[in-house]
């Protein structure tokens, strides 16, 4: 059968995290987006490739919606925010330590926060690879628009200043284990912060300049130079072009084609390196049908590529 041979994991297993969460920004419908995935099969097409699949199912994360959330500063929904991810966090942990590969659907961006925070804890010298419009990399200082799913990167590497709700957050990313590719609609105060912590960024410009083959090739040598790192993938759809990937909250033109996401995740499969990959973003009530199941077909086939689908 496989001729798959992960690095980091004890088998050829995955466990599939659903986050019906949308806490982090404030469009709803973003929550559905795990459902309308695992109702399109993904469970069974990961088996089919392979896979030994557990899956969490889908829990009722409304459950932990605090009484009271007033914004900290100009940050919404924080105590919602921080008690998600913490338990996201453990389900991803738990996944790993039992040898998996962990895949977090969600649901917005903000539970990253919750996974990468999960791998680090399994995979304390983990990379980051984020593939987005946006940088997501917001201070509790910087942002304008008080969504946290445009901030869970500066908690991670602590640049964040202390919140006291997301307490819990312990900075688990150095710089130099974070690369990001396709960015295009980055905040003034970001760029900033890329730049003074010298994070290495792969906009589309790089990926116009380059090609993808080599905009990949230099974002994994950047951030596992020996190729010995775990890699955790976080993959916003909004980093693909509206054209491709409509129903998503905050979409940016000018993004990744078909191929250039697919290739990506094609790429990092073959590493062998991958422990962790999330896929963020999906909004199944935004557009019209035909470009929700688009959408969400994407978000499948891009997973599947990852997961060691090839063309041939
Ligand atoms: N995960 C996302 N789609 N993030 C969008 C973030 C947009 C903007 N930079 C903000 O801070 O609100
Ligand atoms: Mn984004
Ligand atoms: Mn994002």
């Amino acid at each position: 059968m496989s001729t798959y041979k992960p690095k980091f994991l004890k088998s050829q297993s995955v466990g599939v995290i659903p986050v019906p969460f949308s806490g982090g920004q404030k469009r709803d419908g973003v929550d559905h987006g795990p459902v309308k995935i695992i109702q399109f099969g993904l469970l069974d097409q990961l088996k089919e490739l392979g896979w030994s699949v557990t899956f969490d199912g889908h829990r009722d994360y409304t459950q932990l919606r605090p009484a009271s959330d007033p914004p900290v500063g100009k940050l919404l929904n924080t105590r919602y925010v921080s008690a998600v991810t913490e338990s996201v966090a453990s389900s991803v942990q738990a996944h790993l330590e039992k040898g998996s590969l962990a895949l977090t659907l969600g649901g917005d961006h903000s539970i990253a926060l919750g996974t990468f925070a999960g791998t680090a804890r399994v995979h304390p010298d983990a990379a980051l690879i984020w593939i987005d419009a946006h940088a997501d990399i917001n201070t509790p200082e910087t942002t304008d628009s008080g969504n946290i799913h445009g901030c869970p990167v500066s908690f991670l590497l602590g640049i964040a200043g202390h919140v006291k709700e997301l307490g819990w957050v312990k900075p688990c990313l150095t710089p130099d284990r974070l690369v990001y590719i396709g960015l295009r609609d980055v905040d003034a105060g970001e760029k900033k912060i890329l730049k003074e912590n010298g994070i290495k960024a792969f906009s589309m410009h790089e990926v116009d300049k380059y090609g993808i083959a080599k905009v990949v090739e230099m974002a994994i040598q950047h951030v596992s130079p020996n190729r010995s790192r775990p890699i955790h993938l976080s993959f916003d759809v909004d980093g693909l072009d509206p054209s491709v990937a409509p129903s998503t909250g905050t979409p940016v033109r000018g993004g990744l084609t078909f191929r250039e996401g697919h290739y990506i995740c094609e790429a990092i499969h073959e590493t062998g390196c991958l422990v962790a990959m999330d896929l963020m973003e999906v909004n199944p009530s935004l557009e019209d049908d035909e470009a929700v199941f688009q959408t969400v077909t994407i978000g499948c086939s891009l997973v599947r590529c990852a997961m060691g689908e090839t063309l041939l």
